[in-house]
């Protein structure tokens, strides 16, 4: 497994530009290739301002996104369009200004759904989704890119340091109870899931991040930083403002 890359920024909305700038060239490269591209998503403050910069990006190039699937990595388990859903944010800041098909925008459940009384359905809904997605290939499709933000806790997606999903290793998507990052109730992707992306890519600024992307880059255990875990199948990226770089 090769080492992280770590490119360092002055602040988070160079963070955010930097990382949207090469999506986007990844997102233009597959359309050359006339083949798909699966973006995973994240909530948090710097993966929304990421995706905010992407759809700059999108309208200052004519980019086309008839070939991208848009995924989660978690879902904060509330009900349809609330304001701290990860999704409504995500078309806040990227979704509601590009040209892409509805079907080929995958959300986590919400909590209100007609089929979906707790969020264990819904991640079972959500791995079935995947499945399908993935044509025989695996338990997920092909993520081209994974984003992921960092809590100061080092956790990723919705995968939290001492929570029994960390471990989970059959699901592609889980339930999350008792998060310490509220709301409780999550959907995440499994860390298999997140680690079968081709590329992985950590955001990540702030003093408060510092000790968690240390850990991060050093790799350890995910008990302690499932941040550690998460690792591209091919390439693994640590995109950091000063502050977060400055424990490395
Ligand atoms: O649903 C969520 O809250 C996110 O998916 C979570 O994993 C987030 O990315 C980190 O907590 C970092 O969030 P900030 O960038 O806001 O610190």
């Amino acid at each position: 497994m090769s080492e992280p890359e770590i490119v360092r920024t002055t602040d988070a909305e160079q963070l955010a530009q930097s990382a949207a700038a090469r999506l986007a060239k990844l997102i233009v490269s597959a359309e050359a290739a006339e083949r798909e591209f699966h973006l995973v998503l994240t909530g948090g403050g710097v993966g929304i301002k990421t995706l905010a910069a992407l759809r700059d990006e999108a309208k200052a190039s004519g980019m086309k996104w008839s070939h991208v699937h848009l995924w989660w990595g978690d879902e904060r388990f509330l009900p349809e369009g609330d304001p701290e859903r990860n999704e409504t944010q995500a078309c806040e800041a990227l979704i509601d200004d590009i040209d892409i098909p509805a079907h080929n925008v995958h959300p986590m459940p919400s909590s209100d759904g007609t089929d979906n009384h707790d969020a264990v359905r819904g991640a079972t809904k959500y791995s079935a989704a995947l499945s399908v997605a993935a044509r025989g290939r695996g338990p997920v499709p092909e993520f081209d890119v994974c984003l992921l933000g960092v809590g100061p806790d080092a956790h990723v997606a919705s995968l939290f340091p001492g929570l029994p999903g960390v471990h989970e290793d059959e699901a592609a998507a889980i339930a999350v109870h008792d998060a310490p990052k509220p709301p409780p109730t999550r959907i995440s992707l499994a860390l298999p899931s997140i680690r079968s992306a081709r590329q992985v890519w950590l955001l990540a600024s702030g003093e408060g991040k510092a000790e968690a992307v240390r850990l991060g880059v050093a790799g350890g255990s995910v008990d302690e930083a499932p941040v550690a875990g998460a690792r591209g199948a091919e390439k693994t990226v640590f995109w950091v403002d000063g502050a977060a770089a400055s424990k490395l």
